[in-house]
């Protein structure tokens, strides 16, 4: 028998690409919501999108036999956020092998690594200052000089700032238009060169670097077919670390607005670890970031009775799924103790993508960036003595990404 046929609710017009830019965060749950669908169609950068929103959509859009991602990615993404050749747009044997390269350096004792690094860089940083800090910018420069240091690049201490304002138009301006566009991609240009030049002497052995960090491995990795990767794409990956990490630091700021906004949850998260790590979640949860995990159908199928055509742009909405009053109570409610009673389910909580990190393109970097918000939370709740000025923080919901601009003034 074959299943009732829905048509996929669609929106007319030619292309909504202009109100995905003033809608923002809230473009596909304003549709979903419309259309009473957690399915829609819509049309964006000229071309036909599917968009999904909930726990059930997040469980379709992660089967690999529906969906592959190679070119997936719209190319000016690619430009600037992702870089070509690097393991979002892989499929398969190809991808699994690659990422494998990425989930090796996420064992236990990396990760302590990464957090003791950010403990002692946030210390350098804020020892003797008894300035007003803007969090953001303070964030950049602790977790460019992390960044460096765990991946193994080297770098002289006075080279993090032009690292730093080099990594952070990579995913500050990925989604802007016109000339911040445009610095994105010669940003992106300037580290692919840069970091080929390092991959290209590492291999003929005129520097030496730490051989356990990644900048090593990554350079003396084999594909699949036992050949080492062309070092633009070591480049791409390699920037697949330090990129992210470095953009730990829009979370940072959205941990310090939090505590700025909700200074009573601030108080719950003093109280133990896992408080600590409550307040961390639920700052993933509620704040928007990453917008929406983008694929293309495999082949025409059919699935609660809506047909995906091949090849058919989709998107999954993250924002939205976390806010899906079908899965969070009071979902618009900053509740840290919410995540007492999480079952933790690999769909339902996906602000950093979801299902399986090694069979599919679930986000390599979830635990450190976990990590490194506690850590950093902690030092702030326990550590610092500051107070938070008269100031005008916030952000809109089509700013992308969000910056709150939170500043604090230590108390000398
Ligand atoms: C700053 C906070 C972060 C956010 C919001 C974030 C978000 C995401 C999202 C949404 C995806 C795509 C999921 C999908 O396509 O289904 C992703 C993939 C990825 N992320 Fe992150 N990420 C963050 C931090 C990190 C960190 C710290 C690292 C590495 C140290 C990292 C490395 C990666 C890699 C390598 C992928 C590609 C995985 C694949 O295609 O298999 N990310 N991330």
């Amino acid at each position: 028998m074959s299943e009732e046929q829905h048509k996929i609710p669609k929106e007319p017009g030619l292309d909504h690409t202009l109100e995905l830019l003033k809608e923002g965060y809230h473009f596909i749950v304003n549709r979903a919501n419309k259309f009473d669908s957690r399915v829609i169609q819509t049309r964006l950068l000229g071309e036909k999108a599917i968009c999904l929103v909930g726990k059930e959509e997040a469980e379709l859009f992660y089967d690999n036999s529906r969906f592959f991602r190679q070119e997936a990615a719209p190319s000016r993404v690619q430009k600037t956020l992702l870089g070509v050749g690097g393991v979002q747009g892989l499929d398969g044997e190809e991808h699994r092998h690659r990422k494998a390269m990425f989930m090796a350096f996420m064992t236990e004792a990396s990760l302590e690594e990464v957090q003791s690094l950010a403990k002692k860089e946030w210390k350098r940083l804020l020892e003797n200052s008894n300035d007003e800090i803007k969090i953001y910018d303070a964030a950049q420069i602790v977790l460019t000089r992390v960044a460096l240091r765990w991946t193994g690049v080297p770098f002289k201490n006075d080279e993090a700032e032009d690292w730093a304002s080099s990594l952070s138009p990579l995913f500050e301006m990925a989604s802007n238009i016109g000339p911040k566009h445009l610095k994105s991609r010669w940003s992106r240009v300037q580290l692919e060169n840069k970091i080929e030049g390092l991959v290209k002497k590492i291999r003929d052995d005129s520097i030496r670097v730490d051989q356990t960090k990644a900048l090593y491995h990554f350079s003396w990795h084999k594909d699949i077919n036992g050949e080492l990767l062309d070092p633009h794409v070591v480049a791409v990956e390699v920037l697949n670390l330090l990129r992210p990490i470095v953009a730990i630091s829009v979370y940072v700021d959205l941990t310090l607005f939090a505590v700025y906004e909700h200074p009573e949850e601030a108080d719950y998260a003093r109280q133990s670890h896992d408080n600590l790590q409550h307040f961390i979640q639920e700052v993933r949860r509620y704040y928007p970031f990453f917008p929406a995990a983008i694929a293309r159908v495999k082949k025409d199928f059919t699935w609660k009775g809506y047909q995906f055509k091949e090849n058919t742009m989709t998107l999954l909405d993250l924002y939205g799924t976390n806010h899906d009053p079908n899965i969070w109570k009071k979902p618009h409610e900053f509740n840290p103790s919410r995540f007492k009673d999480w079952e933790g389910s690999p769909f339902d909580f996906i602000p950093q993508g979801g299902g399986e990190f090694d069979m599919g393109h679930r986000c390599a970097g979830e635990w450190i960036t976990i990590d490194i918000m506690r850590v950093t939370l902690d030092y702030f709740l326990n550590d610092v003595e500051y107070v938070f000025p008269d100031q005008k923080s916030g952000f809109d919901m089509n700013d992308i990404p969000p910056i709150s601009g939170v500043t604090i003034k230590i108390r000398g």
